[in-house]
């Protein structure tokens, strides 16, 4: 657990970049700190490995002040992550990851190895590691930093913007295997964003900076989202948070129904009749396209033959899945998988829409309300 105990930090120029800030991240969760540019986000969390020294009040890891630790001691059990990576260009990538191990006695063999089995784990293959960080992508260099940070096997984690510099699809790509990762590893997590979709998706619980280091929020997502404290948290969390809060609300009720369906491969004999849009699945029943009302199948039934389909609904995912699924499908029915990718049926927009009024989750409601006031 790591407690801000009414921090200041008033650096030699006068600027003040936190405010007496108390703050509780408890043990084994992902605690993100958002907000503007300049609102003391980056010297709050260099707080805790005494990269900063707060001007007054107590930073506590695990009950006990860093002040009183050793910090290259203490640094030993935080991992730190930052924007692009901070990576050693003339290291190869095993030996940036490694660099720590080695540090403290662990001979170069094992290092070596453990640093490849970690670039598994953050999902880069072994074969990766005998390059140097230049022949790698950005969001492949992440990675790497983050398997740097979890080399000494730290309980504590801080990550500072660290996907901030790849493409959002990459991004989004890093944030899942950083939950996927977390839920593997259960670390003390803190990291720092200005991104508030990327706080609401990773933080179990979520502090909102404002402009001069103070705390404005500090709750859990979808509380921030159906009840901001206050309009700057109101309006930095977004105009769409009632849409948002969907992600937190699980589709359970949601009852798909029945629609045609073809097979790759099937003759225009096998394709019914009705004229309306007819689902196409693979031999194992998962989803590939549609099939275009009254078109004819030109021989065997291929993908190309087929229009794209939308984003697929998997059961129990969020309702904001369920949602986009049946929005973006082309035939206005979202297409509903299990967790295997097998076809289970489709969902309207309505009936989405019919299970958010009926549930009137305090959450979705009070979203609702905020948005229609906005
Ligand atoms: N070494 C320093 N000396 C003087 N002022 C500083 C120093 N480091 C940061 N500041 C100031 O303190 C305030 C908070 O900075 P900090 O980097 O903590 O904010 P941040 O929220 O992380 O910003 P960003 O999102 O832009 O990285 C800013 O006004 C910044 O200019």
């Amino acid at each position: 657990m790591i407690e801000f105990r009414t921090v200041r930090k008033q650096y030699d120029d006068g600027t003040v970049a936190v405010r007496e800030l108390s703050l509780t991240v408890p043990a084994g969760t992902v605690t993100v700190l958002v907000g503007p540019s300049g609102c003391g986000k980056t010297t709050l969390l260099r707080m805790v490995n005494r990269m900063v020294e707060p001007s007054s009040g107590a930073v506590l890891l695990d009950g006990r002040e860093v002040r009183d630790s050793d910090p290259a001691e203490l640094r030993r059990g935080i991992g730190y992550v930052i924007q692009q990576a901070g990576l050693f260009p003339h290291r190869t990538v095993r030996d940036n990851v490694a660099t720590v191990p080695l540090l403290f006695g662990t001979s170069r063999r094992k290092a070596r190895r453990d640093a490849e089995e970690l670039l598994e784990r953050v999902g880069l293959s072994r074969e990766l590691g005998k390059r140097y960080p230049g022949q790698l992508s950005g969001g492949q260099q992440q990675r790497v930093g983050v398997a740097r940070a979890l080399a000494a096997d730290p309980p504590v984690l801080l990550m500072d913007e660290p996907f901030s510099a790849v493409d959002p699809v990459v991004r989004a790509g890093l944030q899942q295997e950083l939950l996927r990762l977390q839920e593997e590893l259960g670390k003390t997590v803190l990291f720092v964003t200005h991104d508030v979709d990327e706080a609401i998706r990773l933080g179990e619980r979520v502090a909102v900076l404002r402009q001069g280091g103070e705390l404005a929020q500090y709750a859990a997502p979808a509380e921030l989202l159906a009840r901001p404290a206050d309009d700057f948290v109101a309006s930095f969390v977004g105009k769409d948070r009632g849409y948002r809060s969907l992600s937190f609300v699980d589709s359970s009720g949601l009852e798909p129904g029945p629609v045609d369906t073809v097979h790759i491969g099937d003759t225009s004999a096998d394709v019914p009749s009705r004229a309306g849009w007819v689902l196409a699945l693979d031999d194992q029943d998962r989803p590939r396209g549609w099939l275009p009302p009254e078109s004819t199948v030109r021989g065997r039934l291929t993908e190309d033959q087929l229009v794209a389909g939308g984003s697929l609904h998997t059961l129990g995912r969020p309702l904001r899945e369920a949602l986009d699924a049946a929005l973006s499908s082309p035939t206005g029915r979202g297409v509903v998988v299990d967790a295997d990718g097998v076809f289970q049926g489709v969902i309207t927009t309505g009936q989405v829409l019919e299970l958010i009024e009926n549930r009137r989750s305090p959450v979705l409601t009070e979203g609702a309300v905020q948005c229609s006031r906005d």
